[in-house]
């Protein structure tokens, strides 16, 4: 049996925080596999800025095509918007009926927000969620600081955003460094968020 952590996001683009994320997991967790689901409309997000789903899916490829235990995944391009995890995570079992098992990771900041999530309750019953410290405001609801299913890693804090180096780039800012290599040389070469 696979144990595949899936790494729920926009990705625009994906930077060195999610990386150094994921990997953690991968290496310091009983997980086998982390995919990268590109979300193409997150529940509580708008669209402002969004690159195309294929672009960002593509960012991710090049982001982890060098680690054999991270994959991108592109599940939630077919589904209907905005991309309930809940729905996705039906959609996975009944595509992977056997040999896979699906847990979450998500930062401490969305495990805060985890109430307002469609069938919440639904998600834990059936999967695990591996968490990761983040700086963030407000408090853990206490129905879930005891859960059976969720389990917290000590992985490193990256607090960079997607938002930031999109910002910044645009006003001119070296942002190279926040980025995969391979990620800052498409989004350079494809001229995004300019
Ligand atoms: N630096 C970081 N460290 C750890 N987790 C992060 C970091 N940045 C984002 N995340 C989390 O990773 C997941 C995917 O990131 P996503 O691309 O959706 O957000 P983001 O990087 O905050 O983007 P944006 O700034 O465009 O909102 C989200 O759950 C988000 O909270
Ligand atoms: O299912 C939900 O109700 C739900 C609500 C908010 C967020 N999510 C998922 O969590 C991911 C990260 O959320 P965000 O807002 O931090 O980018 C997002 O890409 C969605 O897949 C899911």
């Amino acid at each position: 049996m696979k144990k595949v952590g899936l790494y729920f996001g926009t990705f625009n683009p994906i930077h060195i925080g999610h990386l150094v994320i994921a990997n953690h997991m991968v290496e310091f967790s009983d997980l086998d596999e982390v995919w990268f689901v590109v979300t193409p409309q997150s529940p509580f997000k708008t669209k402002k800025a969004l690159l195309d789903n294929h672009h960002r899916y593509e960012m991710v490829y090049e982001a982890t095509k060098e680690y054999p235990k991270l994959r991108p995944c592109k599940i939630e391009f077919d589904l209907p918007q905005p991309n309930y995890t809940v729905n996705t995570l039906v959609h996975l079992d009944e595509k992977y009926p056997s040999g896979y098992s699906f847990s979450l990771i998500m930062g401490e900041d969305n495990l805060k927000s985890l109430h307002k999530w469609k069938n919440y309750e639904t998600i834990l019953e059936n999967y695990n969620i591996y968490v990761y410290p983040r700086i963030s405001e407000g408090a853990v609801e206490s129905q879930f600081t005891q859960h059976r299913s969720i389990h917290h890693v000590n992985a490193p804090i990256m607090e960079i955003s997607s938002t930031f180096i999109r910002k910044e780039h645009k006003k001119g800012k070296n942002i190279k460094p926040m980025l995969p290599p391979e990620v800052w040389t498409y989004m350079d070469e494809m001229n995004f968020y300019r």
